[in-house]
């Protein structure tokens, strides 16, 4: 397999957009083609439309990429994923996420052994332990209801957990409370911990439980809550783990039958399908978290047997790789229109960039074509505020997609028409932009004058043709929710199997961490540092000098 620029396909992306892309207009196709909306959208159980029609692209384009994806095999290494083959080369593991919402319970092979019996064994203790949560039957040491749920995990083990509780807090059970602690940083347990000790239940969320930062936290919740005068055999069933690292829960004194299991094939950042999806079924019932779990099987089902032409994760996949690859485009926003899903860049900030910020192949040659963009983004329309000027007017290409609800759960007033007013004004106006003639004959219009013209029109100017792709739900239920998140799972995985790379190792964060544990020792006492570079000796003595 020869990939980018060798491979053939990719030469022929690369003739095709420097003979007829580079220079294309958006406003022309659209002119052009009158079938194009409907030609470049797809649609998903009637729920969901992908308007992908203002992006660069052809019908060429898109039969080009598509080559590109059977080029690379992305059906093939899909069925190898999952079938469960060891794809996550690098540490060795099968990749199933997709087995956590195997609704269909069809049995899925890893070392000869079907993991489904595991996997639907977790999800009835989950859902015994949820219903009596909420039944009120699960009691803190002093006999009283739990209230509060506090879950103490970082990256993966947090991250899914906090988006899919915000999106989908309207179907929360507002009674149970569920608090997150994530940062090392003293700060955030302090500030979430002035909770009813006796009634509170504290979630130890770690796939490793070696994790620095989430067992720091673990251990000072657990100082604060036998500080606050409970007794240690309280420990019990006031902490649940949710991990593979079954020696770790007990040395932490989490009792084994508190422990909700999962497998080293469950990648963190795809991990909010199995235990790690606790305090999301704490907040939602497991019914609502059942429907999460509905939706992303049947995503899985599309992806995995939808022709190219009518697959939703691989056209997202090309449409990434197209901007990356060819137009030289570093970042990719998420811009969703509904305050619910304000966590979802953050999201999967983690979800793209921990798997495809990869500079080296699964075979263990170095890349030569830009692997996974920047991810960011920030709920519409306060991001139109901020830094929509750039993507507007700036000098760098920002391939955006947009999100939105067809029904808002809080109808007041005007707001959502509002809102969605604004979602497709700016994909307009990001295609269309605004030509100096239009600017000038405005200005001439409103009475100014030549000179003033002259001076102002340049400014006015939107040059347009910035590709947009356009995400419209019915209505941001669990079961939607779900598909999308499986959409943009497998929008990575695609995109990862084009560049080449094993999108499911994250060696990337090590160095980091094995550094910070190296210099902690360090920071104590008063003799100065001298073992490091310049810079970073500098940094630990001006601190030690200037620490309270
Ligand atoms: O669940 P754990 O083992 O505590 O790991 C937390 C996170 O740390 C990472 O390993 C690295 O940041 C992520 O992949 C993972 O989601």
């Amino acid at each position: 397999m020869s990939f980018a620029p060798d491979s053939a396909a990719w030469k022929a992306l690369q003739e095709h957009y420097d003979a007829q892309m580079k220079q294309a207009k958006m406003r022309e196709l659209f002119a052009s083609d009158p079938a194009r909306f409907d030609k470049f959208s797809l649609g998903f159980e009637s729920k969901l439309l992908l308007d992908f029609s203002k992006n660069i692209a052809t019908d060429e384009t898109m039969r080009l990429l598509r080559a590109l994806a059977a080029e690379a095999d992305v059906s093939g290494w899909t069925r190898r994923m999952f079938a469960g083959e060891k794809i996550n080369n690098t540490e060795g593991r099968a990749v199933l996420h997709v087995a956590l919402r195997n609704r269909a319970s069809t049995p899925i092979i890893v070392d000869g052994a079907d993991v489904m019996p595991g996997v639907n064994e977790v999800l009835a203790k989950m859902e015994a332990f949820v219903n009596k949560v909420h039944a009120g039957e699960w009691k803190g040491y002093t006999g009283k209801p739990i209230t509060d749920v506090v879950n103490i995990g970082i990256g993966g083990s947090d991250l899914g957990p906090v988006m899919v509780t915000e999106a989908l807090k309207n179907y929360s059970n507002r009674a149970l409370k569920v608090h997150f602690v994530s940062n090392v940083d003293g700060t955030h347990i302090a500030e979430t911990v002035p909770l009813p000790a006796e009634s509170t239940l504290f979630i130890v969320a770690s796939k490793t439980f070696t994790t620095q930062e989430t067992m720091t936290n673990a251990h000072s919740a657990k100082a604060w809550f036998l500080a606050s005068g409970a007794p240690e055999g309280a420990v019990a069933a006031h902490f649940v783990a949710l991990s593979t690292n079954e020696q770790g829960c007990k040395a932490f004194g989490i009792d084994p039958g508190n422990m909700f299991g999962f497998w080293d094939w469950v990648g963190g950042r795809y991990s909010l399908w199995s235990a790690i999806g606790l305090p999301i079924a704490l907040a939602l019932g497991w019914a609502n978290y059942s429907a999460l779990l509905d939706g992303a099987h049947a995503m899985d089902q599309h992806f995995l047997s939808a022709p190219a032409e009518h697959n939703l994760p691989l056209t997202l996949a090309l449409l990434g790789v197209w901007y990356n690859n060819f137009f030289g485009a570093e970042t990719h926003a998420i811009l969703p229109y509904d305050q619910y899903m304000h966590r979802f860049a953050a999201y999967f900030q983690q979800g793209d960039m921990e798997s495809n910020g990869k500079y080296v192949r699964r075979d263990g040659s170095i890349v030569t074509a830009s692997t996974g963009p920047v991810i960011w983004g920030e709920p519409g329309t306060n991001g139109q505020h901020a830094f929509y000027q750039l993507i507007h007017q700036g000098t760098k290409l920002i391939p955006c997609d947009f999100f939105a609800p067809a029904q808002t759960q809080n109808p007041i007033g005007e707001h959502h028409p509002i809102l969605l007013s604004n979602f497709f004004a700016q994909t307009e106006a990001l295609m269309q932009g605004k030509s100096l003639e239009d600017v000038k004959g405005e200005l001439a219009a409103s009475g100014k004058g030549a000179e003033e013209i002259a001076a102002l029109a340049p400014h006015k100017v939107f040059e347009g043709n910035k590709p947009t792709n356009s995400i419209l739900v019915e209505k941001l239920d669990p079961r939607t929710l779900g598909a999308v998140i499986a959409m943009y799972e497998h929008k990575i995985f695609a995109q990862g199997i084009i560049w080449g790379i094993n999108s499911f190792d994250q060696w990337g964060v090590e160095l980091g961490k094995a550094l910070a544990k190296a210099i902690l020792p360090e920071l104590g006492g008063d003799a100065p540092v001298s073992s490091h570079d310049a810079s970073t000796n500098g940094l630990i003595n001006w601190y030690k000098a200037h620490r309270a």
